[in-house]
């Protein structure tokens, strides 16, 4: 495939002589379930609500599976790929595919990153340390698996797992089904001592990101590799179950787990990380494997006190930041991303402003630039991080949309951006703690920001584009396979939540009074994705879609 490198001008809109607005509701589909569990249609969204209502400018995209690069279509979106997608605007076979496809043909274990901890395996002991779960978002357990199978075939004599619990990409409480399912298939290992060595959940411990809290992080590194932690257990499984139980008032989900460690009848940690042993990171998404990459990689490191800094033969399962080369060693080379609009408009002379909080920041940032950390020319691109709070988001679930609101507002009447983009993160991050009523305030003051950016636009003659990146608020219940209907715990009365992404559609609606009346969305692209969006923003601009993007929606 050929890149464009020069944006050229839209033959028919003219280029926007004020700012254009691309604003990304965080985990908002539009989902066919419109029933009290919705919290999006729960929630008062007159905003957003209207918008539907415009002929020819409201529409659905699709947002998961084969649409964004993902293995199957029974994998739901998320917000790397669904970023990767709206600013490139082209669909990118995405580390859980290229994994796959490398376990499939077998050339995983015939490249450099194999080679190096094949060196391990003799005499040391091989780590993998990552989210146990088969959520696809960002590990999966028969990839691990695979990678096992391929240490011990090749003579490794001691694996050591450290499990992340998962229960956000799957429901609360599977972490004990794929311990069970793990420590079966650690048996299977033949001629290798296989056994879990430490872990804890996903949002507590090891998988930070952005720098929200490194806390989170160095919980990790105290049970991974030093074999440090308030809790000791002889099994994993007698872990989680009891870790579960919490202090008897309330349950810890399996997000939330806090750090243990797994020890030997005389109370000695069964898999701490030495010198010369190898470390695998066995996720394939970047976004939370970036700060324990530099724990394992970096000499010089402050983010908090390593205590003890071994050796390791250390890879990611991709390369995870390709400005930063982190990890230096990989197992698969990650997805090659060119040609990213952001590139495009910085090489066009666009001055562009990003602002999500902290937790959403590298999606409008790093994942929108391709997995790219840096700026393409820093003059042109401003970033702004509004800091999230470090609490379970359901507590505080206006986060800091107001904050972000006030960025965007006043980045746009500075005059000194052609192009804003936002991204909201309440309706993601509020829907993955499962609770609905949280949820729901979370969207209805989405709503209300929405309005205020889309007025201020409308204030400035400007254009503007709203979308998402993949479905999480639009439904936050269980439900039976076949007929859809709500699942309820034995009680009967307690709905079982539904903390992961959706498959549902995401909406996309373009308008603002800088946009000429006659411009609709083009009827002939009913299965248009994502990436269809960035060619879509790109014409408001005033451009034409690049040859290599996907083509635009007007
Ligand atoms: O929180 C995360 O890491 C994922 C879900 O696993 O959500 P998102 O893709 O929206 O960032
Ligand atoms: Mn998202
Ligand atoms: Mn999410």
């Amino acid at each position: 495939m050929t890149i464009d490198t020069e944006l050229k001008p839209h033959e028919s809109i003219p280029k926007a002589d004020k700012p254009v607005l691309v604003c990304i509701l965080d985990g908002w589909g539009e989902n066919e379930n419109k029933d009290k569990f919705n919290a999006i249609h729960s929630a008062e969204t007159p905003v957003t609500d209207a918008l539907k209502d415009v002929p020819g400018r409201w529409r659905t995209v699709r947002a998961h599976g084969t649409a964004v690069g993902l293995p199957s279509d029974a994998d739901m979106g998320n917000s790397e790929v669904g970023h990767n997608a709206l600013g490139s605007g082209q669909v990118i076979d995405q580390g859980a595919r290229l994994v796959d496809i490398a376990l499939e043909d077998g050339s995983a274990f015939e490249l450099d990153g194999w080679k190096y901890i094949s060196e391990s395996f003799p005499e040391n002991t091989v780590h993998f340390i990552g989210l146990l779960s088969d959520g696809g978002v960002h590990s999966r357990t028969d990839q691990l698996v695979g990678f096992m199978k391929g240490a011990a075939k090749n003579g490794a004599k001691r694996i050591r797992v450290h499990i992340l619990t998962d229960g956000r990409d799957v429901p609360d409480g599977t972490s004990k089904q794929f311990v069970e399912q793990l420590e079966k298939d650690m048996t299977e290992l033949s001629g290798c001592d296989a056994k879990i060595a430490s872990g804890g959940g996903r949002m507590h411990v090891t998988m930070d990101r952005y720098e929200a809290d490194w806390k989170i992080v160095e919980r990790g590194w105290h049970a991974h590799v030093l074999g440090e932690a308030p809790h000791k257990f002889t099994s994993a499984l007698e872990a989680i179950k009891t870790l579960r139980e919490g202090d008897g008032s309330k349950t810890i989900t399996d997000q939330w787990l806090p750090p243990f460690v797994i020890t030997d009848d005389e109370g000695k940690a069964v898999g701490t990380i030495e010198d010369g042993d190898a470390v695998v990171l066995f996720n394939f998404r970047a976004d939370r494997m970036v700060e324990i990459s530099k724990a394992f990689e970096y000499e010089d490191f402050n983010a908090f006190d390593r205590k003890r800094f071994p050796k390791t033969r250390f890879v990611g399962m991709m390369q995870y930041d390709g400005d930063l080369k982190l990890p230096a060693r990989f197992l698969v080379p990650p997805p090659a991303i060119s040609g990213v609009s952001g590139e495009l408009l910085a090489k066009g002379g666009v001055s562009t402003f990003a602002c999500s909080e902290t937790q959403k920041f590298g999606h409008v940032t790093f994942f929108w630039n391709g997995n790219r950390s840096g700026y393409f020319k820093e003059e042109l691109e401003t970033y702004v991080e509004i800091p999230s709070d470090a609490v379970p988001f359901n507590e505080a679930p206006d986060m800091k949309a107001r904050e972000i609101t006030e960025a965007g507002k006043e980045a746009l009447l500075s005059g000194k951006y052609q192009m804003v983009r936002i991204n909201f993160a309440n309706p993601d991050m509020v829907g993955h703690t499962g609770d609905l009523d949280a949820c729901v305030g979370a969207c209805s003051l989405v709503d209300k920001c929405v309005k205020d950016l889309l007025d201020t636009v409308e204030s400035l003659g400007g254009r503007w584009l709203l979308t998402a990146d993949h479905g999480n608020a639009d439904d936050m219940v269980q439900r039976a396979k076949k007929t859809n209907a709500p699942l309820f715990a034995d009680d009967g009365s307690t709905p079982l939540p539904l903390t992961s992404h959706t498959l549902a559609p995401v909406p996309v609606a373009i308008g603002g009074p800088g946009l000429p009346e006659g411009i609709k969305f083009r009827d002939d692209l009913p299965n248009a994705g994502l990436a269809n969006i960035t060619g879509t923003y790109l014409n408001l601009l005033g451009f034409a879609t690049p040859a290599h993007m996907e083509p635009s929606l007007i």
